[in-house]
């Protein structure tokens, strides 16, 4: 919150997203419905998932960061790391209240939340090797308090090579961070250990290689 409150005279956009996040009503409680998170590196398949899901379940599908902020969204990833992190982390707060309002009516999907922004940001953080990521249990692995838990994280996870398959099939113009994922394996072992790492709620890992033929049986 403070590195986007800080730079608020040089980025105009972090003003209205604090405007935002200023409104919200704080600790909002989730409703007596599922909330189940699908997290995975960039082309594991989450959209694909959520969509399927959301249509078995009959579900509200929500993603992090939220369509509230996404307007905003290219200025903070062209910002150095920390703010860009900022921008995420604050975006949980404000789909924390999506989940909130849409829980007490029906079963809610997300894609992404809580568990990515970390991952990302540890990965970044820490140079080299995956055994330079802090200890397990380390309090960087631990979900913010004061933020709205889910029933339930799946994390997608399939091969390097079927993910620079899916990245390429996929023809979309890449993020910067999409090309440094394939350029860098080691950044990508880091993000995935990190979401393995994470507690309460952790994630249940999903194998997610089977093609969408295999899935379906
Ligand atoms: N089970 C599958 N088998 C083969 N290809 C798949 C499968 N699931 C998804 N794909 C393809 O892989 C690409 C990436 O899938 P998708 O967009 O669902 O991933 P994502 O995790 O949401 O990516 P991002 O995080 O970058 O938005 C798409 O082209 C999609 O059609
Ligand atoms: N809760 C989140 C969501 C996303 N990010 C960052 O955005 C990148 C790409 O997200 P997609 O919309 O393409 O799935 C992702 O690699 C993260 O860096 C995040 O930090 N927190």
């Amino acid at each position: 919150m403070s590195s986007v409150g800080l730079c608020t005279s040089l980025i105009p956009e972090a003003k209205a997203v604090l405007d935002l996040v200023d409104k919200c009503p704080k600790h909002p409680k989730k409703g007596d419905f599922p909330v189940i998170v699908i997290e995975g590196l960039d082309a594991t398949g989450k959209t694909t998932v959520t969509q399927s899901v959301k249509e078995s379940l009959n579900a509200v599908l929500l993603r992090s960061p939220p369509a509230c902020i996404s307007e905003w969204r290219k200025t903070f990833d062209d910002k150095p790391n920390h703010i860009r992190r900022a921008f995420y982390a604050l975006g949980n707060y404000l789909v924390a209240l999506e989940i909130a309002k849409a829980s007490i009516k029906s079963p809610v999907i997300v894609d992404r939340y809580w568990h990515s922004t970390a991952a990302y940001s540890i990965a970044t953080e820490i140079s080299g090797k995956k055994q330079n990521l802090p200890p397990e249990h380390h309090e960087v692995y631990q979900w913010p308090e004061d933020l709205l838990k889910p029933d339930l994280v799946f994390l997608l996870t399939v091969s390097p090579e079927e993910r620079i398959r899916r990245l390429q099939g996929r023809g979309l113009e890449k993020t910067k961070e999409e090309t440094e994922l394939e350029a860098n394996s080691l950044f990508c072992q880091k993000v995935e250990e990190s979401y393995k790492r994470m507690e309460n709620p952790e994630c249940q890992e999903v194998d997610a290689s089977p093609s969408r033929e295999e899935e379906m049986h």
